[in-house]
């Protein structure tokens, strides 16, 4: 029996549990050409439809321009798509909410505002009484490991520092779930090592579903629950797996993992359109390709 019908049957991937739900989004943008009166349309994404289950960590990857960005700037509502829809909750979503968490690449934190008052802005839209959001406030910093730098400005903290009050922030206001694009892409291989393993103990810890944008297949493997390989253009999905290598895992074990190593180079080599004759048998209980349509 193949793997992918044993998707089809499984009620987490039907749609009916979803916490996320993207069906058939397209977007696409008209482009001048130079010197001619003439638009062209561009189609930056294409027949894309997923479903995401409660606590499910997902992440996308793709080659550059494959329209990542694009669609996570769709999911959170901040740009609208041509056609498709987006279920939050079974709930409709036409544009962005707090039950929505971004974080980007650049932190996007308000550079007036100390850590403490940056992680307090979500709760202050949302109108929590004042004595609430201290103690709600005081539980993220701790959670993220920013204690006694609550009083500090974004310009006096480190790039990792920063991203941690982005991900403290976005988690205080309890949004329903997590989209992440590109969160580490700014940090040293360091710091982004201990920000992937800090993200896992907070994802753990805080059952949240997140959707995630990466360049590196490393860190989506390593964190992930299934993986996205994404076209390059029109961007569509190529491919979803299923990673199944054990839980908890840290960057340190999954670098000294052969199973993890074995994972990421099959990704590779489907990105890279390598000719993979039966390869996905040998993968078995590791990374269970299944086909999209399985999905919906
Ligand atoms: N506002 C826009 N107008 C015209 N084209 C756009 C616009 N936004 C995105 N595109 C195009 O859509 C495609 C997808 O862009 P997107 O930024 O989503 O890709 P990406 O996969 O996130 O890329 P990268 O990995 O390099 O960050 C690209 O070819 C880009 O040039």
């Amino acid at each position: 029996m193949s793997v992918a019908v044993e998707k089809r049957g499984s009620a987490s991937n039907s749609g009916e549990d979803a916490k996320i739900v993207l069906k058939d989004l397209r977007q696409s943008f008209f482009i001048r050409n130079p010197g001619q009166k003439s638009v062209e349309e561009f189609v930056a994404l294409e027949n894309f439809s997923l479903s995401i289950r409660q606590g499910e960590f997902v992440s996308i990857v793709g080659p550059s321009g494959c329209g990542k960005s694009t669609l996570l700037d769709i999911v959170s509502g901040l740009t609208k798509s041509k056609e498709g829809e987006i279920y939050i909750d079974g709930k409709r979503a036409t544009g962005p909410a707090l039950d929505r968490g971004f974080i980007m690449q650049g932190y996007a934190l308000f550079p007036w505002r100390t850590t403490k008052r940056n992680v307090e802005y979500g709760l202050e839209v949302k109108r929590v009484p004042k004595k609430q959001r201290e103690a709600i406030v005081k539980k993220y910093i701790d959670l993220v490991g920013l204690n006694g730098f609550e009083n500090r400005y974004p310009n006096e903290l480190s790039g990792g520092m920063r991203q941690r009050v982005a991900i403290a922030r976005s988690l205080a206001y309890d949004p329903a779930v997590l989209l992440m694009d590109e969160p580490f892409a700014a940090v040293d291989v360091q710091t982004r090592e201990v920000l992937q393993d800090e993200l896992l103990r907070i994802w753990e810890k805080t059952q949240k579903t997140i959707l995630f944008i990466t360049h590196s297949i490393e860190e989506a493997v390593l964190l992930s629950d299934r993986v996205v390989v994404m076209t390059k253009h029109p961007g569509r999905i190529k491919k979803i797996l299923d990673i199944n290598l054990p839980r908890p895992r840290t960057a340190g074990d999954m670098r000294a993992s052969a199973d993890y190593s074995s994972i990421t180079r099959f990704i590779w080599e489907i990105l890279n359109d390598v000719e993979q004759p039966g390869k996905h048998h040998s993968h078995g209980s590791i990374a269970d390709e299944i086909s999209p349509s399985a999905l919906l």
